[in-house]
């Protein structure tokens, strides 16, 4: 089965569902009513606008900007400018999906934030620490070391909750709080293909030093899953393209592209197997360790087609509330800014209905910088029509 190259637009026409899917998962996880699809947003690329920061702060930023090479200068040092201008925070704010399922689990809970201590990780515009103080927080603390802190003082002032919020600029490792311990930590810190920002490990830390024994993480479980996808006409369109460009053969590029995970909608008729979780966070008691994962997977083909390559999709659930609540980002539910990640294969393979490929993915941070991921893939599969087993590497910056 062939799919559409504009997936996008073909998924617009899509019945987007309410429910939750059911898949290998071992959490309800309910998307909230009214969270309407907005296909004008997209991924701001990551800018290099000027970052205010303390002076101790520039220091740290020169000196990692020396270590790198200008080929290298990826996520890692962009990272923090790339939260500074507004656009991105809009696209944020405006995935309904992602917004509203922190404001319902947030504001629907009103007995659980009654009189607390709440720690927001990252506050981007202040959305979440403002959602808490509305819930009935006695305080906040709102952290973020990009400029939209600036932003987020002045909305904050504007919305009345001055005296509720403390709004800090800098690194969360690298601060202190003006209290010891917090009851509650909020953070919207999921990138691509769950891991990709590694903001995780930043959340982790916050947990580790500030939170108090049994307390509550929004949210505290994410699960992540792959599925064979067919998805002929883009492979075609992104890699074979660089086969013939106005007559020359251009493949050396190809070889670097089809090393890229692609961010892009999927269309879920383009899921040619079964989904199968890779991994499973428990963000209350997950180390950094974890966040370096090796999962065996087994993927049955449910119809005779072909596997262009394995999308990636992640879930996250608040399971420590009254009645718990998540989102998906798979392809058959609404639409999200994360959309899906898609590892491309460079041969296809033909699969028959019933027939399986299995094999080992890995996922880890690039070891210089460590916002971006190495993707590695062990491929094995025999088939009635094809072959396999290979080793791919792919790196998502
Ligand atoms: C995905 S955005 C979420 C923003 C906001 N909470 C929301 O939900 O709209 C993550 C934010 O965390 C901030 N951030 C990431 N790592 C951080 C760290 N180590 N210390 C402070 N802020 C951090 C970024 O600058 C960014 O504004």
């Amino acid at each position: 089965m062939e799919t559409s190259s504009k997936r996008s637009v073909e998924c617009e026409g899509e019945a987007a569902s309410n429910k939750r899917p059911a898949l290998a998962n071992d959490h309800a996880i309910i998307v909230p009513d009214g969270a309407d699809r907005d296909e004008s947003v997209h991924h701001v690329p990551l800018g290099n606008d000027e970052v205010e920061t303390t002076g101790e702060l520039n220091q740290t930023a020169k000196q990692k900007e020396e270590d790198v090479s200008a080929e290298d200068r990826t996520s890692k040092d962009y990272y923090f400018d790339s939260y500074a201008h507004h656009a991105i925070h809009e696209e944020m704010l405006k995935d309904d999906v992602r917004t509203k399922t922190y404001q319902m689990a947030i504001m629907d809970n009103k007995h659980l934030f009654q009189d607390k201590i709440i720690l927001d990780v990252g506050c981007g515009t202040g959305i979440l620490s403002m959602f808490a103080a509305q819930a009935g927080a006695k305080h906040v603390y709102a952290v973020d070391c990009s400029s939209i802190i600036d932003q987020a003082r002045k909305i904050v002032e504007r919305n009345g909750f001055a005296d509720k919020i403390t709004l800090i600029k800098g690194k969360v490792e690298e601060i202190d709080l003006p209290v010891d311990h917090v009851d509650i930590i909020v953070s919207e810190w999921m990138g691509y293909m769950l891991l990709y920002e590694s903001m995780l490990d930043t959340v982790i830390y916050a947990r580790d030093r500030w939170l108090i024994p049994n307390g509550i993480i929004f949210p505290d479980k994410a699960v992540l899953f792959m599925a064979g996808v067919e998805d002929g006409s883009v492979k075609r369109e992104r890699f074979d393209y660089w086969h013939d460009v106005y007559g020359f053969d251009m493949t050396p590029i190809k070889e670097i592209a089809i090393t890229e995970p692609v961010v892009d909608v999927i269309d879920p008729k383009a899921i040619v197997t079964n989904a199968v979780p890779i991994l499973r966070l428990d963000i209350l008691t997950c180390k950094k360790e974890d966040l370096e994962f090796t999962a065996k997977f087994r993927l049955q083909a449910h119809r005779d087609d072909y596997i262009h390559g394995f999308v990636t999709y992640f879930e996250c659930a608040f399971s420590q509330i009254h009645k718990p609540i998540g989102f998906t980002t798979a392809p058959f539910a609404r639409y999200t800014h994360w959309k899906q990640t898609i590892l491309y294969l460079e041969d296809t393979i033909t699969v028959c209905a019933g027939e399986s490929c299995e094999g080992e993915i890995s996922c880890q941070p690039n070891r210089r910088n460590p916002r971006d991921l190495d993707i590695g893939l062990n491929l094995r599969f025999k088939g009635r029509y094809s072959n396999c087993d290979k080793s791919i590497k792919f790196r998502l910056r």
